[in-house]
């Protein structure tokens, strides 16, 4: 019988590496089964890179990069390839959404909305290229031009997480191909199967071979080399804070860029004057879509203590309720997390919590059969509600990556900002209060990448995206997602070339 499961392409694949314009198996042979996280069914078979072939992609990568056969196509056409590519994206967006679907175990309908934020993605990528043409410098001299060009860097090497496969992966291939670099991207080794049918995509559309290379495999066997190896120009990270630094240490040895879009904290702050039922919502959102598994989940609410209380009650009332199932239940609200070993780190945190003196109000466990059929077999937590939280405590620094939600209050807006800014990291935070004014000068106080006033979540490819502090370095998206793969160089041309005299002429 056929079951979505097994529609997926990729089911008895096995030769999943693209290199040097071929689709090919690992050199030592080696494969890995993905399983759904939903009912851990097997639903893809790929092959299982190591090192040794993350440097053949990286040197298919230079060769390609070094002879020119992608840099210097002009940037127009190479921004027309980016929109024939979202063409081919919206005509398979259905096996693409059920690829990633199957390997994260989220819900069909997240997965086409990732989908159509792909498809933007590509669509602004191929608009912006040729956009930037350099700029002129005024060198104050007549007889000197002086120019800005914008240059490709030269091999960028990508490594992705699993919660967003493809949707990661494209912020960074769209503004690399744009650019005009070459790219070796590893994904996630639990998620690869996007990646795979992206690879197909350009490949169909003619992409000139080394130009795109794909290693699916693990991090320290296939992706530490490509922060470490010389002929990668820029390793774009994104993923953990103990990885990323991983990867900024490793890619010092040879002064190579280094972007890493890396995890968060992220204050929801709720006033007293918040149009309550927005903001309650919205903190139900923020916090347990795709299971809390966002980087800028609204992990930490801080509220004012006037609405404290009530608003705890009708939030854990309402995490309550939430309908977790499989990525085909039309009935479910949210899914699985990833894997037991994610599961496991997710509720360690709930019980570091509780051990410093923190309450959880619901949730706090797997789920089991007893709270829907078949959430036995899978990997799903209950919607997680924490309060009597400090801010010393773990559950208020440490990011969970799961349905948790933690609870600070305040009385005065310095006391807010206090608590919000209070973590290493800084990707995203929102701010509530129908008092523009305060809103506006709260936001402007906080000291995070992105910042919501009453809303939760949107995410715009025209937009920059990244992090202060500990979550990152450098931004993606938006006209500096795309200088990420570009070099600026000074071209200085003396159209009158003079004698300086600098140093005097001497009878030998
Ligand atoms: N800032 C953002 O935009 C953003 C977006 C999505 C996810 N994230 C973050 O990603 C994290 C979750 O993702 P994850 O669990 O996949 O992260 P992770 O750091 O465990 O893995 C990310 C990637 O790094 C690879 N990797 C592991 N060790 C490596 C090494 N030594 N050298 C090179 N590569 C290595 C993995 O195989 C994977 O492809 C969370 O912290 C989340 O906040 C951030
Ligand atoms: C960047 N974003 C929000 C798409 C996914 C973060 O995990």
């Amino acid at each position: 019988m056929s079951s979505p499961s097994n529609q997926n392409p990729l089911l008895h694949h096995g030769a999943t590496l693209f290199i040097d314009g071929a689709f090919t198996p690992a050199a030592s042979g080696e494969t890995r089964t993905i399983n759904c996280p939903a009912n851990g069914e097997a639903v893809a078979t790929v092959s299982e890179a190591g090192e040794a072939d993350s440097i053949k992609a990286i040197e298919a990568a230079r060769r390609s990069f070094d002879s020119g056969i992608w840099s210097s196509v002009p940037a127009a056409q190479r921004g027309d390839f980016l929109l024939k590519a979202a063409e081919q994206l919206v005509a398979r967006k259905a096996e693409f959404a059920l690829a990633e679907t199957l390997d994260t175990g989220k819900r069909l309908v997240e997965s086409e909305l990732d989908m159509d934020d792909i498809i933007s993605c590509f669509r602004y990528f191929g608009k912006l290229a040729g956009q930037e043409a350099g700029r002129v410098v005024d060198a104050n001299d007549p007889n000197v031009i002086s120019r800005i060009d914008y240059e490709p860097v030269g091999v960028a090497a990508m490594i992705t997480p699993w919660n967003y496969p493809l949707l990661q992966a494209a912020w960074k291939i769209a503004p690399a191909l744009a650019a005009g670099c070459s790219f070796v991207l590893k994904p996630a080794e639990l998620t690869p199967s996007t990646a795979i049918l992206m690879m197909e995509v350009l490949k169909d559309l003619g992409l000139p071979a080394g130009v795109a290379n794909l290693v699916t495999g693990a991090g320290a066997q296939a992706g530490a080399v490509l922060s470490e190896h010389k002929d990668v120009d820029l390793v774009s990270f994104t993923g953990g804070l103990v990885t990323g630094r991983k990867v900024a240490a490793a890619a010092a040895g040879t002064v190579k860029k280094v972007a890493l879009e890396l995890g968060g904290k992220n204050p929801n702050v709720v006033f007293a004057d918040a149009d309550f039922d927005a903001a309650l919502d919205n903190a139900l959102n923020g916090a347990f879509v795709h299971s809390g598994q966002v980087c800028s989940a609204g992990a930490r609410l801080v509220i004012h203590e006037s609405i404290a209380e009530k608003f705890v009650d009708e939030l854990v009332r309402r995490a309550q309720q939430i309908t977790l199932g499989g990525p085909f239940d039309q009935k479910a609200e949210t899914g699985a997390l990833i894997s037991a070993a994610h599961l496991e780190k997710v509720d360690a945190y709930v019980q570091a919590g509780i051990a410093e003196g923190a309450r959880v109000r619901c949730g706090g466990r797997r789920a089991t059969e007893q709270d829907g059929a078949g959430l036995g077999s899978g990997h799903f937590y209950l919607p997680t509600v924490i309060d009597q939280v400090t801010g010393s405590m773990s559950v208020a620094q440490d990011e969970a990556f799961g349905p948790t939600i933690t609870v600070e209050t305040f009385s005065t807006e310095d006391q807010a900002v206090a608590i919000a800014n209070d973590t290493i990291y800084g990707l995203a935070g929102a701010v509530w209060s129908q008092d523009a004014g305060k809103a506006a000068r709260v936001a402007k106080r906080l000291r995070h990448g992105t910042i919501w006033i009453n809303d939760y979540h949107p995410y715009l490819p025209q937009a920059e995206w990244g992090g202060f502090g500990q979550s990152g370095v450098g931004r993606e998206l938006g006209p500096t997602g795309l200088g990420e793969y570009q070099e600026a160089k000074h071209v200085y041309q003396n159209l009158n070339p003079q004698v300086t005299g600098w140093f005097a002429q001497k009878q030998s």
